[in-house]
C-alpha cells in the first residue's frame, strides 16, 4: 500500500511541485494530501493513516517553533520534515532539535531526493515502532516472570534489574543502577556462610556463561537469607565484543524447604517422628569413625516393648501407636541430645549413645530407660503398664560396624527377655558380669552408711631408724551382713562414679577424727591419723567447710590430721588446689601426697603446695631387689627429692627385711607396710599405740 504524506502549506506552487514529485516517483506514487492551515493538518493528523508530513512553518493560523511544536504535539509518531527558505534555516534546526526529521529548501524540491527522504523517514519511524514494540514486550515479560534478571556493564555496575530482582534483593532499580554487583548481590556459601566469587565477576572476565555453585545464599538488604540458584551470561555488541553480563536467578527457599522435608520424611519414621533404620546407620557410621578417633566406646542399646502385642490387640492400633508415641518421647529424655533414639519398627526401638566412654555408662542409660518405662502410660483415659527387654552392644568389643553392633544388640535383648523380660543384658557375657556385679556394689552401698556397716582399720606408719609408730594411715573397710569384709578396691570407685563417695568420706574423716580423740582420752600421746582423700570428695565446693565442722566438732588437734592426696588429684586444677592446701596448711593439717610416683605431676608445680610427705608408691618398693629397679634407683631419687624439698619421705608397701634394710640404708624417715603390721581395727591399733611399736 502507497504511503501517505500529508502536506501542510499555504502556497499553492509548492504544494504543486510536491504533489508531481511525489505522485510521479521511481519507486512507485505517495498517496498525497495537502491542507493549507495547522488547524486543517491537526484535524486530519488526528483521523489518522498519515505516515509523513511535510509543514510550511508559515501558515496563516500559526508560524515558526510555535506552529511546529503544536503540529509535532498533534503528530508524536509521524515523521515531519518542515519546508523553508534556503537562506532562512534557523528555525528550520531548531525543529530537528525538537523532534523533526530534518527539513526541505524551497526552490530546490528535487524529483528524485523529495520522495527517498520521505522514503527514508518513513522506513526509519517503521523500524523505530517496531523497536519499541520490541522493547516493551521485553520490559513487560521481564517484570512479569518469575526469575529475577540483573545486568551489568563492563565495570561489572548494576544498570538494569527487574521486578522479581528488586523483590529478592530489596533493591530498587533506582538505587542499584550504577551500583558494584557485588554489593547489590552479596552471595554467600550456605554451608559455610563465605563470600562466594559473585558469578557476574567470572563472566566479565571470563567471558563464559556459568552456574552458581548449590549451597548459594543471598544476603538480602535487611540481611535476610534467601537461597538461589542461577546462571550468568555475557551480553555482546554487534561485532561479538563483551559489553557487560546478565545474571538470572530464582529464590529456591520452598524448593529447599521441601527438599528437607523429604529428606527428613525419608530419614525418620511417620509414627514417631524419631530416626529411622537408615539415619540410624549413618549415625552409627559416623560414630564409629569419630571413636576410632577418640578412642571411645559408643554404645548401642536394642529395645522391644515387653507384652506390646497384647495391648496393640486389646486395645486396638490407635492406642497401640500412642503407646509408642508417649515411649518415644520418654525415651528420648533419657538420653543426652548428642545421642540417637531411633525406631526399628513395630515395638522395637534403638538408641545409639554415640560418645559413651565406659560400657557401664550405657548400663546406667539402660537403668535410667527402665525406670522411665515403669510409671504407667495414660492413655485415652486408661493406664497402660509397660516395660522393656533391652540389650546392649559395645563398639569395637562386639562388633565393628553398624551391622554387627545392631545384630548383636538384638541377641543381647532375646536373652534379656528369657532372664524374665523389664531388665537389661550386655552382648558379652564379661560385661553383663561386671555390670550385674557394679549394680549391685552401688545398691547396697546406698544403705551401708545408714546400716552402720563401714569400719575403719588402722595401719601404723614407723620411723625406721627408731622403730615407733609416727602415726596410722585410716583404711575404709565395708562388713557387708552377707559378703562379709569387703575391701575398699571393690567399692571406691563406684561410690565415686555415683557420688556416694562424699557422704562415704565426710564419715571417714569424722570417725578418724572421734578416733583421735577417743585415744587421746584413753591417755594414748597425740598421734597423726592420715585419711585419704579422692577427687570428688577434694573437688567439692564443701570439702573445706566439712573438714573444719568436724575438726571442730570432735576436737581433734589439727596438727595430728594428715590428708593423703594422689598427685592426680593434685595436678588437676593448680591452682585451686593450691589456695584450698594453703587453707589446711594455715590450721596445721598436715598434707602428703600419696602414690609418689605414680601420676605425671610436673615438679616445678609440686613445689607450689605445701607438702609435708611424700609417699613412695608401694609398686616402687616392691621392685627393690628386683629385675624392674634392681639398684633400687626410683626409690633412692624419691628419697633425695624429698630431703631437699625439706619433705618426709614415707614407703609404702614395705613386705620384707630387705625392703626395710634398703629404705633405712638411703635414708628414707619413715615405712609403711605388712612388714610392720597389716591394717588392723581400732582396738588392736590402740594396743600398738599404747606400746608405740608394733606388735
Ligand atoms: N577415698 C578413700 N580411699 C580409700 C579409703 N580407704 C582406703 N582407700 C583406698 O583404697 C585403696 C585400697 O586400700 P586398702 O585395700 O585398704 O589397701 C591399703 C593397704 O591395705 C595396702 N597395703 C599396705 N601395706 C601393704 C603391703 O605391705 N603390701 C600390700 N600388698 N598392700 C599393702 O595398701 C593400701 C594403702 O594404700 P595408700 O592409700 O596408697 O596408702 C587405696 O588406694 C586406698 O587409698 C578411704 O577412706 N577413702
Amino acid at each position: 500500500m502507497a504511503n501517505r504524506v500529508l502536506i501542510i502549506s499555504p502556497d499553492t506552487e509548492d504544494t504543486r511541485t510536491l504533489r508531481r514529485s511525489l505522485g510521479h516517483a521511481r519507486d512507485g506514487p505517495f498517496d498525497v494530501e495537502s491542507v493549507f492551515t495547522l488547524a486543517q493538518g491537526v484535524e486530519r493528523i488526528r483521523q489518522g493513516g498519515i505516515d509523513a508530513i511535510l509543514a510550511d512553518l508559515t501558515l496563516p493560523d500559526n508560524q515558526g517553533l510555535a506552529c511546529f511544536d503544536q503540529l509535532h504535539a498533534a503528530a508524536r509518531h509521524v515523521p515531519i520534515l518542515t519546508l523553508c527558505d534556503l537562506d532562512d534555516e534557523a528555525d528550520a534546526k531548531e525543529a530537528v532539535q525538537r523532534g523533526a526529521q530534518g527539513w526541505l529548501s524551497r526552490g530546490y524540491f528535487d524529483n528524485y531526493l523529495v520522495p527517498q527522504s520521505l522514503r527514508n523517514i518513513i522506513e526509519r519511524t517503521k523500524v523505530e515502532q517496531r523497536l519499541y514494540v520490541a522493547m516493551a514486550r521485553a520490559e513487560i515479560t521481564l517484570n512479569s516472570i518469575g526469575d529475577a534478571v540483573i545486568s551489568t556493564d563492563m565495570t561489572g555496575c548494576v544498570d538494569y534489574l527487574n521486578a522479581a530482582a528488586e523483590l529478592i534483593t530489596g533493591w530498587s532499580r533506582k538505587k542499584a543502577h550504577g551500583r558494584p554487583i557485588a554489593e547489590v548481590l552479596d552471595i554467600v556459601d550456605g554451608v559455610t556462610r563465605r563470600q562466594v566469587v559473585n558469578p557476574v565477576e567470572y563472566v566479565l572476565q571470563s567471558d563464559r556463561a556459568t552456574g552458581l555453585t548449590s549451597d548459594a545464599v543471598l544476603v538480602g538488604v535487611h540481611g535476610k537469607c534467601i537461597p538461589i540458584e542461577d546462571s550468568a551470561a555475557p551480553i555482546h555488541d554487534w561485532d561479538g565484543k563483551i559489553v557487560g553480563a546478565v545474571m538470572v536467578f530464582r529464590d529456591i527457599s520452598n524448593a529447599v524447604a521441601l527438599m528437607s522435608k523429604m529428606r527428613h520424611q525419608a530419614q525418620h519414621d511417620f509414627l514417631t517422628k524419631l530416626p529411622n533404620r537408615i539415619l540410624l546407620n549413618d549415625r552409627i557410621s559416623q560414630a564409629i569413625a569419630s571413636a576410632r578417633r577418640n578412642n571411645a566406646n559408643p554404645a548401642l542399646l536394642f529395645l522391644d516393648l515387653d507384652k506390646f502385642k497384647h495391648i496393640n490387640d486389646s486395645l486396638g492400633h490407635a492406642v497401640g501407636d500412642q503407646l509408642l508415641q508417649a515411649v518415644s518421647e520418654r525415651l528420648v529424655n533419657c538420653v543426652r541430645a548428642s545421642d540417637t533414639v531411633s525406631r526399628h519398627g513395630g515395638d522395637e526401638f534403638v538408641i545409639l549413645l554415640a560418645d559413651e566412654r565406659q560400657p557401664h555408662d550405657a548400663a546406667l542409660a539402660a537403668e535410667k530407660i527402665l525406670l522411665a518405662l515403669s510409671t504407667p502410660f495414660l492413655i485415652e483415659g486408661q493406664q497402660l503398664h509397660t516395660s522393656t527387654s533391652i540389650g546392649i552392644s559395645v563398639f569395637p568389643l562386639d562388633g565393628m560396624d553398624a551391622a554387627a553392633l545392631i545384630k548383636n544388640a538384638d541377641t543381647a535383648m532375646y536373652h534379656a527377655k528369657e532372664h524374665g523380660r523389664n531388665n537389661y543384658q550386655f552382648f558379652s557375657h564379661d560385661m553383663n558380669t561386671r555390670a550385674v556385679e557394679r549394680q549391685l556394689i552401688e545398691n547396697n552401698l546406698r544403705r551401708a552408711l545408714e546400716s552402720h556397716e563401714f569400719r575403719l582399720h588402722y595401719q601404723p606408719k614407723v620411723d625406721l631408724k627408731t622403730n615407733r609408730i609416727t602415726g596410722v594411715e585410716a583404711l575404709l573397710r565395708w562388713e557387708h551382713p552377707e559378703w562379709g569384709l569387703v575391701l575398699p578396691e571393690r567399692f571406691i570407685m563406684i561410690a565415686e562414679e555415683c557420688g556416694l563417695i562424699i557422704p562415704i568420706g565426710r564419715w571417714v574423716l569424722n570417725e578418724a577424727c572421734e578416733q583421735a580423740v577417743r585415744w587421746r582420752n584413753e591417755g594414748i600421746s597425740p598421734v597423726s591419723i592420715a585419711v585419704n582423700v579422692s577427687a570428688l570428695e577434694f573437688r567439692h565446693r564443701d570439702f573445706f567447710e566439712h573438714a573444719l565442722a568436724i575438726l571442730q566438732t570432735t576436737g581433734v588437734d589439727p596438727t595430728c590430721l594428715q590428708l593423703e592426696l594422689t598427685e592426680s588429684v593434685l595436678m588437676r586444677d593448680v591452682a585451686t588446689s593450691a589456695t584450698l592446701l594453703a587453707q589446711f596448711k594455715a590450721m596445721g593439717v598436715q598434707i602428703a601426697v600419696d602414690d609418689f610416683g605414680t601420676g605425671y605431676s610436673s615438679l616445678s608445680y609440686l613445689n607450689q603446695f605445701p607438702i609435708d610427705v611424700l609417699k613412695i608408691d608401694q609398686s616402687f618398693v616392691r621392685a627393690i631387689d628386683t629385675a624392674q629397679d634392681s639398684d633400687g634407683g626410683i626409690v633412692s631419687a624419691v628419697i633425695g627429692m624429698g630431703k631437699n624439698l625439706n619433705q618426709r619421705v614415707i614407703a609404702e608397701g614395705v613386705e620384707d627385711a630387705g625392703q626395710f634394710a634398703f629404705l633405712d640404708a638411703h635414708g628414707c624417715n619413715e615405712g609403711q607396710g605388712y612388714f610392720f603390721s597389716k591394717p588392723v581395727n581400732a582396738g588392736q591399733m590402740q594396743a600398738m599405740l599404747n606400746t608405740g611399736a608394733c606388735i
